[in-house]
């Protein structure tokens, strides 16, 4: 998964500028989300809407499905679960390096029907402790927003 991240994270970057390339660094943690064993009719929300704080999160979810992404407008979008294939969502730092030109996707997981639902989220970081810059200039344009160095850490 690792391997994987930095390669989806090499080619995000490619679509960013040549520099970019050169400038990832690692570090990972996983975990797995075991939902409501059943629900009732209704939709109901197993994980509320959020960010991922990492760079780049990949997600695996079985056949129920329920991950939704939220688009610019503010409409949730099913993401259909789909056989051997994985989601990828932009994190936190990701965006934040990049000064909002990726965002970071806002996403939440509804059950739509009884089941036990399985989905397996990989986060892939910065390696701990490193220190980044925001972006100050994008494709000759100067930014505003977040500008600051960026320290990544454990609390
Ligand atoms: O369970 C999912 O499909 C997504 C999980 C997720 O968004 C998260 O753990 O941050
Ligand atoms: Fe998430």
């Amino acid at each position: 998964m690792t391997e994987l991240s930095k390669a989806i994270v090499q080619v995000v970057l490619m679509s960013l500028g040549k520099e970019f390339q050169s400038k990832f660094y690692e570090f990972e943690f996983s975990k797995c989300h075991s939902p409501p064993e059943s629900v009732e009719e209704k939709q109901v929300e197993g994980l509320g809407m959020h960010t991922d704080m990492s760079c780049v999160t990949i997600v695996y979810q079985d056949e129920i499905g329920g991950l939704q992404v939220r688009s610019k407008e503010g409409k949730w979008i099913d993401i259909n679960p789909s056989e051997d294939t994985l989601v990828v969502n932009i994190g936190d730092l990701m965006h934040a390096w990049n000064t909002g030109k990726l965002r970071s996707s806002e996403h939440r997981v509804v059950l739509k029907r009884n089941g036990n639902r399985f989905s397996l989220a990989f986060f892939w970081c910065f390696e701990v402790r490193k220190t980044f810059q925001p972006r100050m200039k994008l494709w000759g344009k100067k930014i505003t927003g977040c500008t600051r160095r960026l320290f990544v850490g454990i609390i």
